[in-house]
């Protein structure tokens, strides 16, 4: 963003704050201006207090394969809230930067990886006709919402899954510039109004989807998983999980899943377990943001749990909570009433 831009925000701003019929408008315009690439839109400027918009907010956090998106994804559509996937973005950062044959220890191109975490256009479109849990259980398994990612106009969904996208994410994931980068955006995304990426998207997805979406009740939540959601993207998030499971679990379950791509039929379970081991110590002791449960997360094992139980113990803990802070919500204006 080049100082004419900010400039001209911040008079809309003082604008605002004087003129109050002018939020809508200055609303709008936002929701364009944030879905320009090239904009590096700090969360802290974004989310001046008229553009907060107050949702209900549940972060996800755990090692790898643990069942943090299965499970985020179905809580999400089951409430009616938004998700969102951090760690798409980290992958989605990855592949810009081999693509570009960028080495994230390299001080010149860790520069330009920087620069692409915060200028880049990512879009994240969570759609509700999703794919089957790659566990055979019975009863079956509802159907996972997918989320596709998008990459300056590119679908690279399934490109960012690849393992050798998994394997590189460490030197990227770990770099301070780059979080830097991403925590303003997902924050704005989790905060802000305008800043969900997802309106101003020319990529012609399913057109019964887009239509079904922008009909939709107005969000009242958000879901975001990831490794630093409860301690650092969302701190004063009003519920907290820390999923896990047992190692050889988390590797069975990403086994079945992987094998069901063509190229990995012949995928041992000793290398998948090596890798999500190594994934995890790599979050877990890297200096920055690591992964680590947040003091007032509630622990989730699912190595026992089917994925239905798992999504109804987080539905049952969110509702009650939801219905907590609204009748505190009732309560008070009840007092206020009674003044009056
Ligand atoms: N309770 C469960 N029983 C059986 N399979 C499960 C369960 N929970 C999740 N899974 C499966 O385990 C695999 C990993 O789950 P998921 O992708 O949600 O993990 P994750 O924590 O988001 O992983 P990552 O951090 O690597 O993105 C998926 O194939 C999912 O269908
Ligand atoms: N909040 C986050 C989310 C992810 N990462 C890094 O990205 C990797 C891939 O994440 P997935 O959830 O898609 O598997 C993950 O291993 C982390 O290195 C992160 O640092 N912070």
């Amino acid at each position: 963003m080049n100082s004419l831009q900010i400039n001209k925000l911040f008079k809309c701003l003082i604008h605002i704050s004087e003129n109050s019929n002018s939020k809508k408008r200055l609303l709008s315009s936002t929701s364009s201006l944030s879905l320009q690439p090239n904009l590096n839109l700090n969360s802290s400027l974004l989310c001046q207090p008229i553009f907060k918009r107050n949702l209900f907010q549940i972060a996800i956090d755990g090692p790898a394969a643990s069942g943090k998106s299965t499970t985020a994804r179905l809580v999400a559509r089951k409430l009616n809230f938004e998700y969102i996937d951090s760690g798409a973005m980290y992958r989605t950062i990855t592949l810009a930067a081999l693509r570009e044959n960028l080495n994230p220890t390299s001080l010149v191109d860790i520069h330009k990886i920087i620069n692409i975490a915060r200028t880049s256009k990512i879009q994240l479109i969570t759609t509700n006709n999703g794919t089957p849990p790659s566990a055979h259980t019975s009863p079956p398994q509802p159907l996972v919402p997918k989320t596709r990612v998008i990459f300056n106009e590119e679908d690279i969904t399934e490109e960012i899954m690849l393992p050798e996208i998994t394997r590189n994410i460490m030197g990227i994931a770990s770099n301070p510039g780059v979080r830097e980068a991403i925590v303003s955006r997902q924050r704005a995304m989790a905060e802000c109004n305008g800043y969900n990426g997802y309106n101003g998207s020319n990529i012609n997805y399913d057109k019964e989807e887009k239509e079904k979406n922008s009909n939709s009740k107005r969000k009242q939540g958000v879901v975001m998983d990831g490794r630093d959601i409860g301690t650092v993207i969302l701190p004063n998030a009003n519920l907290k999980f820390f999923i896990i499971a047992d190692p050889k679990i988390r590797a069975e379950r990403r086994l079945k899943e992987l094998k069901r791509i063509k190229e990995m039929e012949n995928l041992e379970m000793s290398e998948v377990l090596a890798d999500l081991l190594k994934r995890d110590k790599s979050d877990i002791e890297r200096k920055i943001s690591p992964l680590k449960m947040a003091d007032d997360a509630i622990l989730l094992d699912t190595s026992g749990l089917s994925i239905e139980e798992q999504v109804e113990r987080i539905i049952k803990l969110a509702l009650e909570k939801m219905r907590k802070s609204d009748n505190m919500r009732s309560d008070n204006s009840d007092k206020h009433l009674e003044k009056l």
